[in-house]
């Protein structure tokens, strides 16, 4: 069945979420990894959002980095506000409580964040390190805490790996080339995200949550969450809030606006938000894989028609996701 076809009778008012498992993502009978492609395409279709179980990242390597990140965010403020990221290079570092936003209808993300990218690692072997990320290195590490830079890089790179191998699959989803978007990806910027949400047993402002309503603004987020915890929902085409439980063992994957853009809607880039109803904090961390910053977010083949006409303008990656962060971090109490 053409994309297009299997996009007109998409099946939105999903009630749960799809497991997927990677184990044969790197088979060399290309077609079981096409079986893969066409379950991970009925997901983006359907849902925008799946986990994927046996995905390859070394339990040890997150185990490791949440607890250093619970350690950094137990530390007294004023230490984390030395590197606010309202005052360091691009934006990375510390983001305080309500300080960012994603529901513009919000009063504040309940939440406080650590952000980073890539950046040359001395004790780690370099070929673990992809290429593109070599000339990164703009982040705000905690002084106080020396072991949580090597810890939040090496989770960090095994996830971004797992991010890379996800683009052919995408790519055989879409009918096309596995390469597809190397070319279009190669030299972007993954961002990582460690995040702490206050409990919030009784939510007194509807207004003020966890994460607001929102889209991601990239390709796709790999996203592990605290075991133990419902914090995440996802919005169907019924506008029914549909729960995304933590599942031990899995990452959730989502799609974003680039994937939107790129495929003219096809792939859906769902609304999500996060309330920690429980009554202790809340941990989860996102990695953001975007595409490169001067790639063109135009339609690939096979995804406009006389049926389904361009939806978006198109501009580059860079420009869209310059646009959300200001909008994301302006003053907005
Ligand atoms: O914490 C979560 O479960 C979701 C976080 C999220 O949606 C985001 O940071 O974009
Ligand atoms: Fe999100």
């Amino acid at each position: 069945m053409s994309l297009i076809h299997s996009a007109a009778i998409a099946q939105s008012s999903f009630q749960t979420i799809p497991i997927i498992n990677l184990s044969q993502i790197s088979s060399n009978d290309p077609s079981i990894r096409r079986a893969l492609a066409m379950e991970i395409r009925s997901a983006c279709i359907n849902v925008g959002f799946f986990y994927v179980a046996n995905h390859g990242v070394p339990e040890t390597l997150t185990e490791e980095f949440v607890s250093r990140s619970k350690e950094f965010f137990a530390l007294p403020l004023e230490s984390k506000l030395k590197i606010d990221n309202k005052t360091t290079p691009n934006m990375m570092g510390y983001s305080a409580l309500l300080s960012g936003n994603n529901d513009p209808k919000g009063g504040g993300d309940f939440q406080e964040g650590f952000e980073f990218t890539g950046e040359p690692f001395d004790s780690l072997d370099q070929t673990e390190i992809p290429e593109s990320s070599h000339s990164i290195g703009r982040n705000a590490w905690p002084s106080e805490l020396p072991r949580f830079r090597e810890a939040a890089l090496r989770y960090y790179y095994a996830v971004v790996n797992l991010g890379k191998l996800l683009f052919p699959i995408f790519a055989l989803a879409l009918d096309l080339k596995e390469d597809y978007f190397e070319q279009k990806t190669n030299n972007a910027a993954a961002l990582m995200r460690s995040i702490r949400y206050p409990p919030q047993e009784e939510v007194t402002d509807e207004h003020i949550i966890g994460i607001g309503s929102h889209t991601d603004w990239e390709c796709f987020t790999i996203l592990w969450q605290e075991p133990g915890i419902q914090a995440l929902q996802v919005l169907n085409s019924d506008k029914e809030w549909i729960d995304a439980p933590p599942i031990p063992g899995t990452f959730v994957i989502n799609l974003g606006d680039q994937f939107a853009r790129w495929t003219n809607g096809i792939f859906k880039s769902t609304v999500h938000r996060a309330i920690n109803r429980s009554n202790v904090y809340r941990y989860s961390i996102p990695l953001f894989m975007g595409a490169n910053w001067d790639a063109k977010l135009e339609p690939i083949p096979g995804c406009v028609s006389p049926d389904r006409p361009l939806q978006y303008e198109v501009i580059t990656a860079g420009e869209y996701v310059k646009v959300k962060l200001a909008d994301t971090y302006k003053q907005h109490r």
